[in-house]
Order: C-alpha cells, then structure tokens, then sequence
C-alpha cells in the first residue's frame, strides 16, 4: 500500500514541475531535432509518437522512478498470475487469459483456466459459424438477417464499438443492432426494424441481474412470442451470455444457448469474451482470432518491455504527468476515422468507471486527483466544433489524436485531407502561433498597423498543448485488439500509481438502489417516501399527471 504523496519522487516532480513548466515544446523541439524520432514506439502496427508532450528526458525518468516506486512491475505480473488485485470484490483481474493466445496455463483458485476460456471461444466460433453459413434456422426455417444485442454498459460499448469500427470486415447479410436505454424507444425503433423469423436475440448481462437489459430482453421476448406463437421457438431466436447460469434460466432461456465468462472478467474488459458474441457472428471467428492476437501482442509488450519503452506505461505517466502536476481534470479521445467513433465512449467506461474512485486500497480518501474526465468526438467533428477552446481557451487539455496511415476508402483524395488535419493539429496544438508571426500575416495582407494592434491578442496561439498521436498501420482486427488493449492497461497503470481498485464500481449502486424505490412510488405500488423536498415534489409531480381520477387515484 503505497501512498503518492509517500513516495520519495512525489516530490522530487513537483521541483521538476517548477522548474520545467514555463518551458516551451517548441524550445524543446529546437533543442533536439531527434526528439520526434526519440519519443516514438512501436508495437505491432500501432505507432506511438508521444514528442508533443510537455516532456523531457528527465520528466520521463522521474516519471519511471515513480511507477517503480509504486510497484508497477510487481503489480503487473499480479495481474497476469491470476492473482485477486480485485479486493474488494475478491476477484483475480484476468481479461489477459480471454486473449491469452500462448495458452500457457493461468490459475484462479487453484484451477487453469485456459481450457474453459477455449471451450467458450469454439462453442462461439462454431455457433457463429451455424449462424453465418445458413445452417442456423429460425422457426420458420429462415436464415437470421439481423441480430440484437440486449446489454448495456460493458455488455454493450465493447461489442458496438467494435462492430462499427470493422464495419468493412462485417458479414453482408449480419445486420447488428444494439439496444441499451431502456426508454422504450431504442427497442422500439430496432423492433420496427427487425422480422421475428429472421432475428437473433442476444442477451447479455454479465449479473443477469441489471433492471435496463432485463426489461428490454423481457418486451423483446414478448414481442417475438406474439409473432411466433410457440414457446418453443425462443430456443431458436434467444441466447444469453452471461456468468449466472441460475438467472439465465430463471429467465427462460436454455442454459444451452448461454455462452459463459467467469467473475475474473470484468464488464469494461470483457469484450473478448462471450460478450464480444456480436462481434464473432459479425466478422466472423477468424477476425475474431486476430483481434484476440492483436491484444495478445500488447500484453506481451506490456509485461515484458522496460518501462521507459513500453507503450501502455508512457500513456499512463504521461497522463499521470498532466492529472497530477498540471491538474489537467480532462482528457480527450478524437479518433479521425469515422467508424471509430464509438471509441470515446468505450474508453469513457474503461476510464472513469476504473479510476473514478477516491479512496486507495487500504480504505484512505486519496489527497490528490484520479481519473480525469474522458471525452471525445472524431477529431475531424472536434475541429469544428471544440477545437477553438483545445487552441485558446484557459484549460490545458491533453489530447489523443488516432489516425490510420492507410485509407479507408477508395474515394480520392480524402484520406490525404484527413491526416493532413491530423498532423496538421499536432503542430498547430504544440508550436501556437506568436505575436510576432500573426503581427507579420496581418501586415503581408496590407492590413492598417492600428486595426493589427487590435487583432494580434485575438489571433494569437499560446501552443504548448500536449497531444498524443496514435497512428495505426490500418484499421483491422488484430490493430483493433491491439488499441484497446492499449488503454485497458493504461488504465491500469494509473490505477497502480493512485493506489486504487481499478476492478470494482461500488459507485454505481446507489442510484439503482435509490430506483427501485422510486419506480414503486411512481408507479403507485407504494405511497411516496420520506425524501427530501425536491425528489418528493417530482414524484408527486408525475404521480399527479399519470394518476387515474375515475379510479379515485388523485
Ligand atoms: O453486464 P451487466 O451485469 O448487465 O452490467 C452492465 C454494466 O453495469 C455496470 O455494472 C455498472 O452499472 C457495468 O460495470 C457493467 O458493464
């Protein structure tokens, strides 16, 4: 249990601080014209040019002394042993033995799990296989057309990210939908869609036990019923994945079509598993594999590379970097590629629902900040819309910026447009613009010296605004697997060094908690509570408008 602030190079940083952060990342780059080819890692097809940071040689050696001082190496391979880092729910952290592609054995109480991890993984390859080849029919000896993935959370954001990132690798006929919001709508829009003899039903839930995903699998079943008639007929339509075999069949799905993961799997991590089923019947078992090796190839990187060239540990310190010592409270994702553009939100939950804690593992508030607020949009959108505030606004905001070197269409010319943007606002967030430089712009266009004056405060860009630039050789499974992986152990990196569970999320409870009460007194099921003034005037407020007056409700 090592505290921050206890750690000898808590302190040392902050002189560092001090001491470097007037300096200019222009400064930097004029002071060595290697840096570029210096801050840059490779692994597998991804490339990582980390240069336009607020870094130097001696930032990332505090940096590496910090996380030894931590005890990042060790708690690494605790991870990878198998060993239950997640204490407060007593669990081993294992999303590594779903993509553990070496299968060298990985114990949990005792027992290896790799050969239930590869029974599962066939058991998909071999449904997705039924599925995609035609030999799975529904009740009306129909092909499935259309698939509906039921979850929400980690059971949703890792399959839906994926799916729309590999569009180009998804099935022809596969038409994937996701229902999460239990708002009616969602399913509803889906159900309009969809024909109950040609649609899959997923079902997945990692408790079986969540109000949103039971609700929505309970109208979808009741929908299909009263088209299908025949009870019978769910088994063809209706699978569950999920780690509780006793609520799967509460539901009235066969225990048979259920596809398992295990406890050591958490939500956020656990696309490569049975919850990753969209995915497999989507782009099919092989790229399923690839995507799993691509991971693979970041684990092995990440528990065998020397700190200071090992990818997922730049990421974490440097971000450590800006959280604790520039207090930068946000952190933005801003893929450039269309079909990344669920990546934000995937990372939003692998982030802030594994660091957004604030006591360490021994049960003590932390004194300084944790998981910064994560955001993004496609970079291209972001240029147009908060890109003004990333260039001069007051916060200074590090940004990932993630790019694939080779085009994904065949549409001349706009692939160049994009990296030209890409690039062009690495530079533009490090080096700004100075007085000087707008000053001799303003006066090439002839403009008066007064209205330049004016003008120059305006059009001035401080730059020293730190940027990450993740390039992937192309967009494929395997560089896919490899970029998640990425920043699921960036995650857990920080997690190592704020000395906090990663692996549990106490902090969602309350508000389910505080739901079921409500939903009883809106629905009348019992009288409105004893609730602060503001939740009582709401209740009482939909009470009153949905209460039936004939029936002497109001
Ligand atoms: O897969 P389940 O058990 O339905 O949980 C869905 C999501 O809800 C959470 O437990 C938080 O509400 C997430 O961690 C999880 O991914």
């Amino acid at each position: 249990m090592k505290h921050l602030e206890d750690l000898p190079t808590w302190r040392e940083l902050w002189k560092h601080f001090d001491a470097t952060k007037g300096q200019h990342m222009r400064e930097l780059f004029e002071q060595d014209p290697q840096r570029a080819e210096r801050y840059w890692v490779e692994v597998g097809g991804m490339k990582l040019d980390y240069s336009k940071n607020r870094i130097t040689d001696e930032t990332l050696e505090l940096l590496m002394k910090l996380a030894r001082e931590a005890g990042l190496p060790e708690r690494m391979k605790q991870m990878f042993r198998g060993e239950k880092i997640n204490t407060t729910e007593n669990r081993a952290v294992l999303h590594v033995a779903l993509r553990n592609r070496t299968n060298a054995p990985i114990m949990v109480d005792g027992e290896d799990v790799m050969p239930k991890v590869n029974h599962v993984l066939r058991r998909m390859g071999e449904f997705a296989h039924e599925v995609r080849s035609g030999d799975w029919l529904g009740y009306t000896n129909q092909v499935i057309t259309d698939v509906v993935n039921i979850g929400i959370g980690g059971s949703d954001l890792g399959p839906l990210m994926m799916c729309t990132a590999l569009k180009p690798f998804g099935h022809p006929r596969m038409n994937m939908h996701f229902v999460s919001n239990v708002d009616g709508s969602q399913l509803r829009d889906v159900l309009e869609k969809v024909h109950p003899e040609t649609t899959l039903f997923i079902i997945a839930s990692k408790t079986f036990t969540t109000q949103e995903t039971l609700t929505n699998a309970l109208t979808a079943r009741e929908w299909f019923l009263k088209h299908a008639g025949d009870k019978a007929a769910v088994a063809k339509h209706f699978v569950a994945v999920s780690t509780n075999k006793k609520a799967v069949a509460d539901f009235g799905i066969d225990t048979a079509n259920m596809f398992e993961f295990w406890d050591w799997v958490g939500g956020r991590y656990s696309l490569w598993s049975a919850i990753g089923l969209p995915i497999m019947l989507y782009l099919g078992e092989e790229n399923f594999i690839e995507m799993l090796n691509g991971a693979h190839l970041v684990d092995q990187h990440f528990i065998n590379a020397p700190l200071e060239q090992n990818m997922p540990v730049l990421l974490g310190m440097i971000g450590v970097w800006y959280i604790n010592y520039y207090g930068g409270g946000s952190h933005i994702i801003a893929p450039y590629d269309q079909h990344l553009h669920r990546l934000p939100k995937f990372i939003q939950q692998l982030d802030m629902e594994s660091n957004g804690k604030q006591v360490t593992l021994d049960g003590k508030t932390v004194e300084h900040e944790t998981a910064p607020i994560i955001w993004g949009e496609t970079g291209i959108n972001g240029q147009h819309a908060f890109f003004q505030l990333l260039h001069q606004g007051t916060h200074i905001t590090p940004i990932d910026l993630i790019a694939s070197l080779e085009k994904r269409s065949n549409l001349p010319g706009h692939h160049e447009i994009l990296l030209a943007n890409v690039f062009a606002q690495a530079e533009a967030f490090m080096r700004g613009k100075t007085p000087d430089e707008v000053r001799a712009e303003l006066q090439a266009q002839g403009m008066d010296e007064a209205r330049i004056e004016e003008l120059v405060p305006h059009k001035t860009f401080s730059g020293n605004r730190p940027s990450n630039l993740i390039l992937l050789n192309k967009i494929n499974p395997r560089n896919m697997g490899s970029l998640i992986a990425l920043y699921e152990h960036k995650t857990f990196v920080q997690g190592v060094i704020w000395d906090i569970n990663s692996f549990d999320q106490w902090g969602v409870e309350l508000g389910k908690q505080l739901a079921k009460t409500i939903l009883a007194e809106l629905t009348g099921e019992i009288e409105v509570q004893p609730h602060d003034s503001s939740t009582a005037h709401l209740i009482k407020l939909y009470r009153n408008a949905n209460c039936d007056k004939d029936k002497g409700e109001c």
